[in-house]
């Protein structure tokens, strides 16, 4: 391999339309201040500290209101805040702010926290599914836009809020396209609500002589359900660094939308001469660039994937060791949402001097993070997005170029402390071909998730709600179709009883949730919490190029001749014997370093592993809490299969003569993974998990069926199709 200053220096361009070059750099100046000073200091030198007066005004004046302001402008964590202050939680009531992602929720509470002086949990706190610091003095409260739509599950007129920010709206996830339409009627129903009650009592006080008995009889039970609901209208504030305010504006009755000008620290964007064949390596030569060549300051690279990350993680320490002693000095921190937030949270621990840091990232550090030392971001222009074909009833990932504001969101990661530096690994050309926004999450995405949701929240009617941007009807159909076919649905499309409900309440995809149902039913119900745990996770064994006929050799040990699904339940009761075995006594620390070394010596990635045993404990506090039998059935492991069957038969597929397999569902022609078990036995019938898009369509997560279980255990759809 060439030594890094010969093999791939990389050329960039600069761009000549930077942003505000002429800023001082604060890293040149000595701090007399205190942390806390800092802190107030760094408050007022925000953008967004100029136009606080107008900001609230703005926000009094007008229900809905668009807030468009520069990455770092100090949207996020001032605006609530501001509000605070300004009186809007005086009547006990409280901001909500919410997120795409749960780390930005996390780390900006904690911030929002310490910079109102306060522990996390008082007058600031946060709420993510399965991790809930608020109390009742909680005002100031950061939540994700998923957990905010279970809240209206239970309180369908957010009652408790007087106002609710939609952060990083430009992202448009599937959770806030629905969060809007809800909310959208949630604020209809509270200005109802209140004027209704204004007239009402504005009638019985002024004009009681002409309300008659029936009347006033009629007002007192409208009253009454409306009992606590003595709502002030709720505030509604859309924000993002990169939205199309007018898009938002109009949907929400030419709402008013503000800028906010200026940015903190300017951010020096290159871009490379000619177009990268291989988007890895040039991100590997572009670190070992930024950390031989450029000044002190963190690197953040933003990778599509867990395996992508990890592969690149093994090229630096690789490359790093044919580097001179004293300029070995880099560390690599990980972060992807498959990795258990305590690790998550690493990145955010400060490098030992005389060290820098490069995080390996996906889009999960891309808004509203602060990741504190980063100064360079390397942005090799690509990300893994869903796409749903709604003909076939499929959902894939692929990989995809970003979208504009996507770019424009990477490159504000840096030049949050001080100036920074932006690395695009594609020419400057190729950035003007980018779309301007991501095609929203709800037109490329397998609706029943939401469609589950919304029919939960009381909305039968999905083809007339009032989407920003509707769905395509093929896909509304289909996933309607999916959850009547799964059960959750009755022939009158209304939610069924109680499995619908269920469904429900558990926090997964409705076709993993009707399997624990299912699971109860037929006695197997800890073999499936098992199987959803791990399917929840990346790649759980690990196979280094290198050391290929080795991991093989090691994982044969827990292959099962059934499939995947089996292979997996093995693996996970093994490390539970070699915990109970190995560990008892130890602390939780010495323990899990003796599971580490486990893993290794088996070939299985311990990070997929450890994930998989904390999502194992939260589904199980879940369908307890639900009632349901947490039973095993032991050995008899065709009992299991069955179970599988029945829960995944709209994923069925049979050999065809070429060894390849048709989905019974979609007609596709598709081939086993060549990581599943089952890659060279090719049985006649098998299940499988997830379709994965690249050159050929492989499915992955197999476990061989009977063909002739599928009519018996879905008759209601393959009964149907005969
Ligand atoms: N956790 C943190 N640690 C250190 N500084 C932080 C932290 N969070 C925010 N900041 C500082 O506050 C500034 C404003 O951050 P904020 O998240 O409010 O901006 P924003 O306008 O919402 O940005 P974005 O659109 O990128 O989310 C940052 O640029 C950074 O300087």
């Amino acid at each position: 391999m060439p030594s890094m200053a010969q093999g791939g220096l990389r050329n960039f361009t600069e761009n000549p339309n930077q942003l505000n070059r002429k800023f001082p750099n604060p890293e040149a100046k000595v701090d007399p201040f205190s942390r806390k000073q800092k802190i107030a200091q760094h408050r007022k030198s925000l953008p967004i500290a100029s136009v606080e007066k107008r900001l609230v005004d703005e926000v009094r004046k007008n229900d809905t209101l668009i807030i468009v302001g520069e990455t770092g402008s100090g949207k996020t964590t001032q605006l609530p805040q501001f509000l605070f202050n300004a009186g809007f939680c005086r009547d006990g009531r409280t901001i909500g702010i919410t997120q795409p992602r749960r780390v930005a929720a996390v780390t900006v509470a904690k911030r929002v926290a310490e910079e109102c002086d306060v522990q996390l949990g008082q007058r600031v706190g946060y709420s993510i599914r399965f991790d809930d610091t608020t109390s009742g003095s909680t005002r100031i409260k950061y939540m994700t836009d998923g957990l905010l739509l279970r809240e209206a599950l239970l309180d369908p007129y957010l009652s408790k809020y007087s106002v609710i920010i939609v952060d990083e709206a430009h992202e448009r996830t599937v959770h806030t396209d629905v969060l809007l339409g809800l909310l959208k009627n949630v604020q209809k129903a509270r200005s109802k609500t209140s004027n209704d009650r204004l007239n009402i009592e504005n009638k019985r006080t002024n004009d009681r002589t002409l309300l008659d008995k029936d009347n006033e009889d009629q007002a007192m039970s409208f009253l009454k359900q409306c009992q606590g609901s003595k709502f002030p209208p709720l505030k509604l504030v859309i924000m993002s660094a990169s939205l199309d305010a007018r898009g938002f504006s109009e949907y929400f009755g030419g709402a008013k939308a503000v800028h906010i000008q200026g940015r903190q620290f300017p951010v020096d964007i290159f871009y490379t001469h000619y177009a990268e064949p291989d988007y890895l390596d040039a991100a590997l030569i572009t670190i070992f660039q930024i950390h031989l060549e450029e000044g002190p300051g963190d690197i953040l690279v933003f990778l599509t994937g867990q395996e992508e990350i990890e592969s690149v993680e093994r090229l630096i320490k690789e490359r790093l060791q044919q580097l001179p002693e004293g300029r070995q000095n880099l560390l690599t921190a990980l972060i992807f949402s498959a990795l258990p937030s305590e690790k998550q949270m690493r990145v955010f621990a400060p490098a030992p001097t005389g060290f820098r840091k490069v995080i390996l990232a996906t889009n999960i550090a891309e808004t509203s993070v602060t990741i504190p030392g980063i100064k360079y971001v390397v942005d090799p222009g690509f990300v893994k997005a869903r796409s749903y074909d709604p003909l076939k009833g499929m959902e894939s990932l692929i990989i995809v170029p970003t979208s504009k504001s996507q770019a424009l969101q990477r490159s504000g990661r840096a030049g949050r402390e001080g100036p920074g530096k932006c690395f695009r690994l594609y020419p400057e050309g190729e950035f003007e071909k980018l779309e301007d926004s991501t095609k929203p999450e709800i037109k490329r995405c397998n609706l029943s998730n939401v469609i589950l949701q919304l029919k939960a929240l009381g909305v039968d009617d999905i083809l007339g709600f009032d989407f920003m941007e509707k769905p395509s009807r093929a896909s509304i159909v289909k996933s309607l179709e999916q959850l009547y076919l799964l059960g959750a649905l009755t022939d009158e499309c209304k939610l069924s009883n109680p499995v619908g409900h269920q469904m429900a309440r558990l926090p997964l995809d409705p076709i993993y949730a009707k399997a624990l149902i299912l699971a109860s039913q037929f006695n197997c119900l800890e073999e499936m919490l098992i199987t959803v745990a791990m399917l929840s996770v990346e790649s759980i064994f690990f196979t280094p190029r290198e050391k290929l006929e080795e991991a093989r050799t090691a994982t044969k040990c827990f292959s099962s001749p059934d499939g995947d699904h089996l292979t997996m339940i093995n693996v996970y009761r093994a490390s539970n014997e070699f915990l109970e075995k190995k560990t008892v006594g130890l602390s939780k620390e010495k323990s899990e370093k003796i599971l580490r070394k486990w893993c290794k010596d088996n070939f299985i990635n311990s990070r997929s592993l450890r994930h998989a045993r904390d999502i194992h404990g939260q589904i199980q506090g879940h369908v307890e809490q639900m009632g349901l039998c947490v039973a095993s059935c032991g050995d008899d492991m065709l009992q299991f299969r069955r179970c599988l069957a029945a829960s995944f038969f709209i994923n069925a597929a049979l050999k065809q003569p070429e060894g390849t397999f048709r989905a019974l569902a979609s007609g596709q022609v598709v081939q086993i993974h060549p990581s599943s078990v089952l890659f060279q036995a090719k049985p006649e019938c098998i299940i499988f998990n997830e379709l994965v898009q690249t050159n050929h369509k492989y499915i992955r997560n197999i476990t061989r069926i009977d063909y002739l279980w599928l009519s018996e255990l879905a008759p209601q759809y393959y009964c149907m199709q005969n």
